[in-house]
């Protein structure tokens, strides 16, 4: 898309001051920026710069978001991309054969908006009951939040003469959708022909397609997903395409720091009075908050700003000379990080990764992309189905994984699959991922360093609670079913690929899984929101961090527990929140 920035909105180097400093010109935080700036000044500083300029045109044509396997490639041989991935590695996990992972973030305008694969669903009813409950706030529940989530999207219908697949058409409850907002949502103009096949097969094991979709707080069946594209020019939207892109067109209350660094939150009598910043790795200066100062790093990186800043566990902070504004225990202490894995088999059907891969297909696919915004590179969401487990498979878990799960919500499935299709330069491979929807497993971030330009400590604590394991077992075998289904039979081109047919035990599996399972990036509740006296919580219900003025967290790390479903959605409609309540005094 095209990028407007006019003069007089580029932010020159050098003290400054603004009502509002937002943290970070990522998904939540050029949202909650783009809305105060309506009213307001407001800065946004961010380490990285725009994508389209610095990456091309990989982050912009959607079905590079799965093909760029070079950004989320979750090995430690990533091919390195310093200026849009912050490059972050994991701690060794240790209930997961020691591996250290990458863990692709967008460090860039848009964040990890700009190198999503841009699904868009929301939660169930009962998890967001479950959040205001543990929050003590009914502003969460599913009703209250709804209308930030229409507010900050504008949907477009699926356009069937494009996607022109009779087995695909979506189905959704438009009443959930908004089309006033900045963000553009909508579905595909071209669906995958291997997705239909398996879109069927996961059908065929019992999950119907849901009427509603995944917008309206029913996550059960199976949906074609909308995704964050603008479906015009079948480009992504990010945060930056769409509310910075907004913001820039309508006021001059919003200025941009890009390839600028926040080294450390200021304070004068645990008030926050602005930020320290550099850019270009360069000038240091002061950005100073007339109002607030609005913490948007995403969930590695505000933990590690509270901390450095001198908010978080006093140990950790006196280890390291830090000074300590606020004793908060829980900063970084709550990292959920849904854990996914994968049953694969070899198959015969096109995909649309093995169409632009072959010489002979590319040239037509490049022109229905560059002429009619549609074709093999203007697809990326696909379908996604959401289970919990049938009672004879449950039957079969450890008694103490089975009372976890009965513990949760009756609605909230414990499973989401994602079909998809992976093109290995001579083969083509049908795959059903199962992530989990509620982890159990807890993991944490903290510093091992005072400066910021040194890596956050990230332990995604995988595995260390064994229900996982046990859910994830259960998923293989779920899969299995799938992949048994007459529809999946029909694709099918040899035996499975992954895990294997030698995988068969329960304890095969489990190893298959430990040395197999993948991040799905949707890591939260590092910052976690909760009442003053959980251990835990970071932020009260309306993002303000606990023992200091001035400060909220908005983002991803404020999430109190890992949502069902996929995050994005939450995050935009946060942002719209707390703006919401910043404006109105709150
Ligand atoms: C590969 C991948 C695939 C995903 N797929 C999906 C999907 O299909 N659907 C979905 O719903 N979700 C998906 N997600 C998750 C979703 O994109 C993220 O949860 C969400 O974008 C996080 O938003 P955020 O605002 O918390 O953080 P971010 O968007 O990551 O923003 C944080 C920003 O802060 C900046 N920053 C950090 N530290 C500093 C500093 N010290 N100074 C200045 N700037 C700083 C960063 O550069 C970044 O721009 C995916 C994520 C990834 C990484």
């Amino acid at each position: 898309g095209p990028i407007r920035i006019r003069a007089d909105q580029v932010a020159k180097a050098g003290d400054a001051k603004f009502d509002y400093i937002v943290v970070g010109g990522g998904t939540a935080g050029l949202t909650i920026a783009a809305r105060l700036a309506e009213t307001a000044s407001v800065a946004v500083v961010e380490a990285g710069g725009y994508y389209q300029i610095d990456y091309g045109n990989v982050s912009v044509v959607p079905l590079n978001a799965l093909i760029a396997a070079d950004v989320i490639d979750p090995t430690t041989n990533f091919p390195r991309r310093p200026y849009i991935d912050w490059e972050l590695l994991t701690e060794p996990q240790v209930n997961a054969n020691n591996r250290v992972l990458h863990y692709a973030q967008g460090k860039t305008l848009g964040g990890s908006s700009a190198l999503n694969t841009m699904s868009y669903t929301r939660s169930s009813r009962s998890a967001y009951q479950r959040w205001a409950d543990q929050v003590g706030d009914s502003s969460y529940t599913f009703n209250n939040l709804l209308p930030f989530y229409k507010k900050s999207v504008r949907l477009t219908p699926p356009n069937l003469a494009k996607r022109n697949a009779a087995n695909a058409t979506p189905e959704y409850d438009p009443r959930s959708f908004g089309n006033g907002g900045p963000l553009d949502v909508s579905w595909n103009n071209w669906v995958d022909p291997t997705l239909t096949w398996l879109a069927k097969a996961l059908q065929a094991m019992g999950l119907a397609i849901n009427p509603k979709g995944w917008s309206a707080g029913d996550l059960s069946g199976g949906s074609w997903t909308p995704g964050t594209i603008d479906p015009a020019h079948a480009t992504r939207e990010s945060s930056q395409t769409s509310f910075l892109e907004y913001a820039l067109a309508n006021n001059n209350n919003l200025k941009v720091y890009h390839h600028s660094l926040v080294s450390k939150i200021l304070f004068k009598n645990k008030r926050a009075t602005g930020v320290s910043v550099s850019t270009n790795g360069t000038a240091v200066y002061t950005l100073s908050a007339k109002k607030e100062v609005i913490l948007s790093a995403g969930v590695f990186h505000s933990p590690q700003l509270l901390m450095v800043s001198g908010i978080g566990p006093k140990a950790t902070l006196q280890a390291l000379q830090i000074p300590v504004i606020s004793d908060l225990p829980g900063v970084g202490q709550n990292l959920r990080d849904p854990i996914s894995i994968g049953v694969a088999r070899f198959v015969n059907t096109p995909a649309a990764q093995s169409i632009v891969s072959n010489p002979a297909l590319k040239p037509e696919a490049l022109r229905q992309y560059y002429e009619e915004a549609a074709g093999p590179y203007s697809s990326v969401a696909g379908y996604i189905s959401f289970d919990r487990l049938p009672a004879d498979l449950r039957a079969t878990l450890p008694a103490e994984t089975q009372a976890k799960l009965a513990a949760m919500p009756s609605d909230q499935p414990e499973l989401q699959y994602i079909a998809g299709a992976i093109w290995t330069g001579t083969n083509l491979i049908g795959s059903t991922s199962a992530t989990i929807s509620n982890v159990f497993s807890k993991g944490s971030v903290t510093i091992s360093s005072a400066n910021i330009s040194s890596q956050p400590i990230i332990d995604l604590g995988w595995f260390s609670d064994p229900a996982d394991g046990d859910v994830l077992v259960a998923a293989i075998k779920r899969l299995r079913q799938a992949w048994a289904t007459e529809p999946a039979q029909t694709i099918s081109a040899g035996p499975e690929a992954r895990p294997g047919v030698a995988a068969d035990t329960d304890e095969e599996l489990l190893a298959y899984i430990k040395s197999s399972a993948n991040m799905m990036w949707h890591a939260s509740s590092t910052c976690a929101m909760g009442k003053k006296k959980d251990k835990n919580a970071v932020v009260d219900s309306e993002a303000k961090v606990f023992g200091v003025k001035g400060l909220r967290v908005v983002d991803m790390s404020i999430l109190p527990f890992s949502l069902p479903g996929q995050p994005q959605s939450t995050v935009y409609a946060l942002a719209e929140k707390i703006a919401d309540a910043i404006k109105k005094g709150n």
